[in-house]
């Protein structure tokens, strides 16, 4: 073990790097785990991409650059002979199971996985299943997607943010000077069901639709955005959060602010004919209404419509986005 992330800075402190590079497994190379591992690589960590198929020489494009990241890929646990200080695992919340192989082997009692995938419930949906180490939730403010097999095109945003705390000091000395910004929030639920607001109504309705965020200043679509956005913002008070209407509202307005043909990261899978990940965002806002009897109609809709998605298969797109293939 070469880290010394336990020590816990003053508040205000400036941060210091890790003092040794970190070895760090990337478990999902998609679009959230190609620009988080190469802002690991960038800053100056041994990072190998973890894999179940080959992924070629993958590139991330950033204002309109290519950065080829040039990092080994396991497509084996086995292949991998560390065990990591870091374990970023940024799957689809539906394979996280089917990832456990490479979290078994690669996670050892210092090992920090750091789930990067979207939802307020990370620690109930992750936590269960580690053999060992400490998950880190991780709430992810960048959008990519995966143009091509080996190709990420990261539209916008470098930011995580994290619960204050050893382990998340240690993530922003981790990613320092690599331009990935990891904010330590100490109200992690509020800001956990803030990023929520940013994919209830965007995600489901760019994906039910087949269309970009510019769907979203459609005035029909406005205003059922608002309502899920509103029956969230009631759901996540209950749960504890800190949240107010003005909530909603900031959360249109950030997407007013977006290139019209932004997308979200349902809509890319929806396109590629790949499941949608709905559990995790209308799941958790029916769920969590649920448990404190609270009618959330529109998302209830939402979800049995999300939930009655077809496959590649049945939408014919399979050779469209020849990446899935
Ligand atoms: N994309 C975005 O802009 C954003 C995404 N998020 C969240 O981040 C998380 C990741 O999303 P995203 O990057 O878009 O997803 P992608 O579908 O682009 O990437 C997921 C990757 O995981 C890989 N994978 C699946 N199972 C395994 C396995 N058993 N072993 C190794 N690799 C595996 C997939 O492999 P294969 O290539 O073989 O399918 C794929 O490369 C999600 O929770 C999402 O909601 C959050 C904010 C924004
Ligand atoms: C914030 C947003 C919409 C960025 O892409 C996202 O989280 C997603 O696509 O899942």
């Amino acid at each position: 073990m070469t880290q010394s992330t336990t020590a816990e800075p003053a508040r205000g402190a400036r941060l210091t790097p890790l003092e040794y590079p970190q070895k760090v497994a990337v478990v999902g190379a998609g679009a959230i785990g190609a620009v988080v591992a190469d802002a690991a690589r960038r800053a100056g960590h041994t990072v190998t991409l973890c894999v179940r198929r080959p992924v070629g020489d993958l590139t991330v494009e950033r204002d309109g650059l290519r950065h080829r990241l040039a990092l080994p890929a396991a497509t084996r646990p086995d292949a991998v002979g560390w065990t990591a200080d870091w374990l970023l695992l940024a799957t689809k919340a539906q394979d996280t199971p089917k990832a456990l192989g490479w979290i078994r082997h690669l996670a050892g009692p210092q090992t920090r996985v750091v789930a990067l995938q979207n939802g307020v419930d990370h620690h109930e949906r992750i936590a269960p299943l580690l053999a060992a180490g400490e998950l880190v939730p991780a709430l992810v403010y960048i959008a990519a997607e995966r143009v091509a097999r080996d190709h990420v095109r990261h539209r916008w945003g470098q930011r995580l943010v994290v619960p204050e705390g050893p382990a998340g000091t240690g993530l922003a000395r981790l990613f320092l000077d690599s331009g990935m910004d990891v904010v330590r929030d100490a109200d992690f639920t509020t800001a956990a069901w803030r990023k929520l607001l940013m994919n209830v109504a965007a995600n489901p309705l760019t994906a039910l639709t087949m269309r970009r965020i510019h769907v979203l200043r459609r005035p029909d679509m406005r205003e059922l955005a608002q309502g899920l956005l509103s029956e969230a913002v009631t759901v996540g008070r209950a749960e504890g959060a800190r949240l107010t209407p003005g909530d909603a509202v900031q959360t249109l307005d950030f997407f007013d602010a977006l290139h019209p043909h932004s997308g979200t990261s349902m809509l890319t899978d929806r396109l590629a004919g790949r499941p949608v990940e709905y559990d995790l965002i209308t799941g958790a806002v029916v769920r969590a209404a649920e448990r404190h009897g609270l009618p959330v109609p529109l998302n209830r809709s939402v979800l049995a419509l999300l939930r009655s998605l077809g496959g590649a298969d049945e939408l014919g797109l399979q050779q469209a986005h020849p990446e899935t293939a």
